[in-house]
């Protein structure tokens, strides 16, 4: 019997942990301050913010909103994100992508403070990451070590396969695993011999943006699935880059979809907006 792992489950946790120290903090007088920045009304953007926001409120952290026009320009968003970095009371500022085409989006995640970088996506956090520095890590990453770590799977020696080479979940993750003492293979479009990659894969570590992907039959017995995909279908289900049914009976654990990772990146995020309020606050 496989394993549901359970990402609402343990995403509720961690949010009370951080609702437990965002009230500590505050018995200090200081209140922990997240700004979100929207440019324009992508829908799915609008949910996704809407989230984030009530995790703010719901840990006892304090969001702000910026919403900037669909049409905006380059210098009005960089604008913006110097005032944010400015302003002594907020802590972290998340510039909510995808930003429309007009905007050069690596400019203006990069113009944030990295002491402000609670996405974990600025140059120097992933290069502290790459040589073992503490920094804020990116939150799906730091939310699929989490998921690991409180299931109580083993990772040193194990052989974990990255589906997926993005800067924001594919290379950070495999640097998260190889933390870990596991032996890690990144595997992309390009991959020759994925069956065979798959086949022998103790860890498996989906993000590749395709629905149901990879099938039962493709898995080892027994090996442990995070799931990163979250395909929207015509049908409006959400289906992750792995056959859930399929792949139930073969594993030993697996993350749902929706319900697995997806909530953790968001109590990920509240963890480093804490981490920020304290870093520079006290
Ligand atoms: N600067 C920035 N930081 C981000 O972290 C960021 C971003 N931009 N742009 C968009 C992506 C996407 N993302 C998700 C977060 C939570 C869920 C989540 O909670 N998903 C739920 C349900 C989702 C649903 O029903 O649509 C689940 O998987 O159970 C999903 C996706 C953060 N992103
Ligand atoms: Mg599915």
């Amino acid at each position: 019997m496989a394993k549901i792992i359970d990402g609402r489950a343990i995403s509720a946790q961690i949010k009370e942990e951080v609702k437990q120290e965002a009230k500590a903090l505050a018995a200090r007088g200081i209140k922990a301050c997240l700004a979100v920045v929207q440019v324009g009304d992508h829908p799915a953007s609008s949910v996704y913010v809407r989230n984030k926001h009530r995790a703010c409120a719901a840990c006892g952290i304090k969001s702000l909103e910026f919403h900037l026009p669909e049409s905006c320009g380059q210098e009005d968003l960089l604008r913006q994100i110097r005032d944010l970095n400015a302003r002594e009371d907020v802590d972290g500022i998340l510039v909510q992508l995808p930003l429309p085409r007009q905007i050069d989006a690596d400019a203006v995640i990069e113009a944030i403070d990295p002491a402000k970088d609670v996405d974990g996506f600025l140059p120097e956090n992933l290069g502290r990451l790459l040589i073992g520095q503490d920094g804020f890590l990116p939150c799906t990453p730091a939310g699929i070590l989490e998921l690991l770590k409180r299931s109580h799977i083993p990772l040193e020696g194990k052989e974990c396969l990255v589906l997926g080479r993005s800067n924001i979940v594919g290379k950070p993750v495999a640097l998260l695993m190889l933390r870990e003492h596991a032996t890690v293979t990144i595997a992309h479009s390009r991959t020759a011999n994925l069956p065979e990659l798959m086949r022998r894969a103790d860890i498996l570590i989906a993000a590749i943006g395709r629905a149901d992907f990879v099938k039962g039959a493709d898995l080892k017995e027994g090996a442990v699935v995070i799931d990163v995909g979250i395909n929207r279908m015509e049908d409006g289900s959400l289906h992750g880059d792995v056959d859930y049914e399929d792949a139930f009976d073969r594993v030993s654990a697996i993350t749902p979809v929706p319900g697995g990772v997806g909530p953790m990146t968001i109590a990920m995020l509240m963890k480093n907006c804490l981490r920020a309020a304290r870093a520079r606050r006290s």
